[in-house]
């Protein structure tokens, strides 16, 4: 939520019409809110508008992006091949990592600064917080607010068996075929030595047609390793799996790239992976939540989806 939006108002508790001193009670609740608009005939529906500081287009401008950022692209448009998807896999299926909470997984993803990302400062489990109070804030179901809670916990990978940032964060592309020039910053791709490759830079490549998502191997980062690990291990369904596993795939979930390898499943697969991009993008400009006070809601709703309570990473 913008400052902006509450400097501007007068702020009013819902529940018994006293100002409010500091506007950050407001932000975590939705009737301050609904009765601070009200009070300037403001409808709630307009209040989206406001939900973010930064303005929609400002977000994911790669071109203009810290060398930081586009140095990481660099490198994993050179890096991620299909000899090194295979390998990583066989390494995620042959190996034990570690044995945790979801809990324990927020708090020690925290002290990694994503390289990737032109759009947030905030720490991870900030990150992951704002995604699913956004969620919750929009009244939709548990598995959902579930879904954004963990889904950028697959970035654990960095600190198990990572060669760098290249293969744990970032936007995700299928390898095997053609790079489309829809991916971001697609002119990195010409020194990957599959870029010239006979069969791996034709159109469908090791694919065909309709073969269906579920066999197109996408690189190798969290949001693959995070799908494998919770699949088995949590009761979430298949959209918020979905969600989880596609979420970093902008070329096709918004540019539309890839479409020719879906199937019926995919189809219903991406509604669900759009409806959720909005909360894991724009939230990242809403203010920090406290994390303290939102701690006691989610371990309730972390152990609802995750029954056994330790899992294998
Ligand atoms: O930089 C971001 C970040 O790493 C996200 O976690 C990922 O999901 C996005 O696709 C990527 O662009
Ligand atoms: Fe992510
Ligand atoms: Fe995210």
């Amino acid at each position: 939520m913008a400052p902006g939006v509450f400097q501007q108002l007068t702020v009013y508790n819902g529940r018994d019409g006293h100002q409010l001193e500091d506007t950050s009670d407001a932000i975590d609740n939705v009737n301050v809110l609904k009765a601070a608009l009200k009070n300037k005939n403001i409808s709630f529906d307009d209040a989206s508008e406001f939900d973010a500081e930064k303005d929609k287009t400002q977000f994911r401008q790669y071109l203009d992006a810290s060398d930081r950022v586009k140095n990481f692209y660099r490198e994993q448009h050179e890096k991620q091949t299909v000899a090194y998807n295979l390998r990583a896999r066989i390494n995620f299926k042959t190996k034990k990592r570690a044995r945790m909470s979801i809990w324990e997984a927020m708090e020690k993803l925290n002290t990694l600064i994503d390289e990737s990302d032109p759009d947030t400062n905030l720490t991870q489990i900030e990150h992951l917080l704002q995604t699913a109070e956004a969620i919750r804030r929009d009244g939709k179901p548990r598995w959902m607010q579930v879904t954004g809670l963990i889904h950028d916990l697959g970035k654990l990978l960095f600190f198990f068996d990572a060669e760098g940032q290249w293969d744990v964060v970032g936007d995700t592309f299928p390898v095997g075929c053609a790079f489309d020039k829809r991916i971001i910053l697609p002119e990195t791709f010409v020194n990957n030595p599959d870029y010239n490759h006979p069969v791996y830079s034709t159109e469908f490549g090791i694919y065909h047609e309709g073969c269906g998502l579920d066999n197109v191997m996408l690189s190798w980062g969290h949001d693959e390793y995070l799908y494998h690990v919770v699949k088995h291990q949590s009761r979430i369904p298949d959209e918020g799996l979905a969600m989880i596993r596609f979420h970093s795939f902008y070329p096709w979930h918004k540019e539309g790239a890839y479409h020719k390898f879906m199937n019926d499943h995919d189809r219903r697969m991406l509604k669900a992976v759009q409806a959720f991009n909005p909360y894991d993008l724009y939230s990242k400009s809403d203010e920090t939540p406290t994390m303290e006070e939102l701690k006691p809601y989610y371990l309730e709703l972390i152990d609802e989806f995750f029954p056994e309570r330790v899992i294998d990473w």
